[in-house]
């Protein structure tokens, strides 16, 4: 590939990215395994829910059409129906009964007075009734969150924490969802030495151990495959050895530099690059491509650059194979506080620091904005979304965040 290969916009190079990508096949989890996953089929209610219709408050079960004589309207109590109990008679015209929520509503009654708009007689026996409500108020209808037979949720929907209450709600102890991405990660340098084994004059490998957790809270499963030396056939042997995963991710040697051989050497191994080089700092020599259903991503070698390019390439790449439809990195609108100067070219992803304040959300960069240095990633809350076309921001001015889920 010539080194004056065009820049590509981050717009395309992300959907250059998921063109490559899929949904991964379906497995049957526990429920808690399944959140952060999309269905991968429709599930279909098995019971109605509430199963009968029932009280939203504390208060008296009525007849609405009792309550068309002049307020207050006294009524007999007949009985209290507490929640988890079964109503043993029905509310004849003049009476009630006292009813808690989430109790089920006796025949005969079709409404509810909250409990703050009656006054009960010393004993109990009867109430007055200060209020006139009409046929539905405060019950909840029996079906209102499920029917039977119904699709209560669409494949695709993504499961959160309702989501899962709510198969829960229907006894179910598991749910479909695309199997977990494979993720390999191979660092790539001479000057590498693992964290666990330093050595003189090598740094630590930081950016694989900081990938992994990226693909873990992205919902992957990383296997860490260690440090490749810069030849082309270490790296080669490393590639080899990571057949067999959906994702692989190598960090460095994507430049142009003279011991940058990571794309020669997945060409090697048979990789189709899609596209190399991207219009962004940080996070330039990105390169994409694939090898039957193994999609490699080489992230660039400095490690604030690996991170960015994580959240805007890698884990929309995951949440697709997570099944998601809605996988573009999310965006909130912000102001900018401080200066903020570039040439034209590039787009810039800035770290900044975002607080809330006077009702806006207000960017400040952090001091640092080197891509070898962490510390520039550190604290971030947010990526400010310099754009390519323009080269200077001011105090106040309107900005695109991405928010970023780095921290703790
Ligand atoms: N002549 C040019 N040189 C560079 C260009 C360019 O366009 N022309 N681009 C620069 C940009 S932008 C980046 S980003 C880097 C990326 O280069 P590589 O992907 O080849 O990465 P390396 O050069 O191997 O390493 C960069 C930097 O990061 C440190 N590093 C690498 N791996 C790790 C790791 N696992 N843990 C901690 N630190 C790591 C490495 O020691 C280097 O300091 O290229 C520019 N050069
Ligand atoms: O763009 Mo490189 O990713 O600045 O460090």
């Amino acid at each position: 590939m010539k080194e004056d290969t065009p820049l590509l916009p981050v717009e395309d190079a992300r959907a250059r990215t998921l063109a490559l990508v899929s949904p991964l096949p379906p497995e049957w989890v526990r429920l808690e395994e399944a959140l952060g996953r999309a269905l991968a089929e429709d599930v279909r209610a098995q019971r109605t829910l509430p199963p009968w219709d029932n009280s939203a408050m504390d208060g008296f079960a009525v007849r609405s059409a009792d309550l068309s004589a002049p307020l207050p309207v006294r009524l007999q109590v007949k009985e209290t129906i507490y929640a988890g109990q079964t109503p043993r008679q029905e509310v004849q015209p003049g009476t009630c009964a006292r009813i808690m929520t989430g109790a089920p509503l006796p025949s005969g009654a079709d409404a509810v007075v909250m409990r703050e708009r009656t006054r009960l007689a010393p004993g109990g026996d009867t109430v007055e009734i200060l209020e006139a409500v009409g046929p539905g108020h405060f019950v909840r209808p029996r079906g209102e969150d499920a029917r039977e037979g119904e699709v209560l949720l669409p494949r695709g929907t993504p499961l959160g924490i309702p989501e899962l209450g709510l198969l829960v709600g229907q006894g179910m102890l598991t749910a479909p969802v695309p199997r977990r991405p494979r993720v390999a990660i191979l660092s790539t340098g001479d000057e590498l030495c693992r964290a666990d084994a330093p050595a003189e004059g090598r740094i630590v490998d930081a950016n694989a151990p900081a990938l992994s957790l990226a693909v873990l809270r992205a919902g992957g499963v990383p296997s860490v495959l260690g440090i490749a030396r810069d030849t082309l056939e270490d790296v080669y042997q490393h590639l080899v050895a990571a057949g067999g995963f959906d994702l692989v991710l190598t960090s460095a040697g994507m430049s142009v530099g003279e011991h940058d051989f990571v794309r020669e050497a997945m060409g090697k191994l048979g990789v189709e690059q899609d596209f190399w080089r991207v219009a962004i700092k940080p996070g330039k020599p990105l390169a994409v491509g694939r090898k039957g259903s193994t999609v490699y991503i080489g992230l660039p070698g400095n490690p604030t650059s690996s991170l960015v390019t994580f959240e805007l390439f890698v884990r929309p790449a995951l949440r697709r194979m997570l099944g998601h439809s809605d996988v573009e990195p999310p965006r909130v609108s912000g102001r900018l506080t401080g200066e903020l100067k570039k040439p034209e070219g590039l787009a810039h992803y800035v770290r900044v620091t975002a607080t809330w304040q006077e009702g806006e959300l207000w960017a400040r960069p952090l001091s640092t904005q080197t891509s070898g240095a962490l510390r520039s990633a550190a604290s971030a809350t947010h990526l400010l979304h310099f754009p390519r076309s323009s080269s200077r921001l001011a105090t106040g001015d309107k900005v695109e965040l991405l928010p970023l889920s780095w921290g703790a």
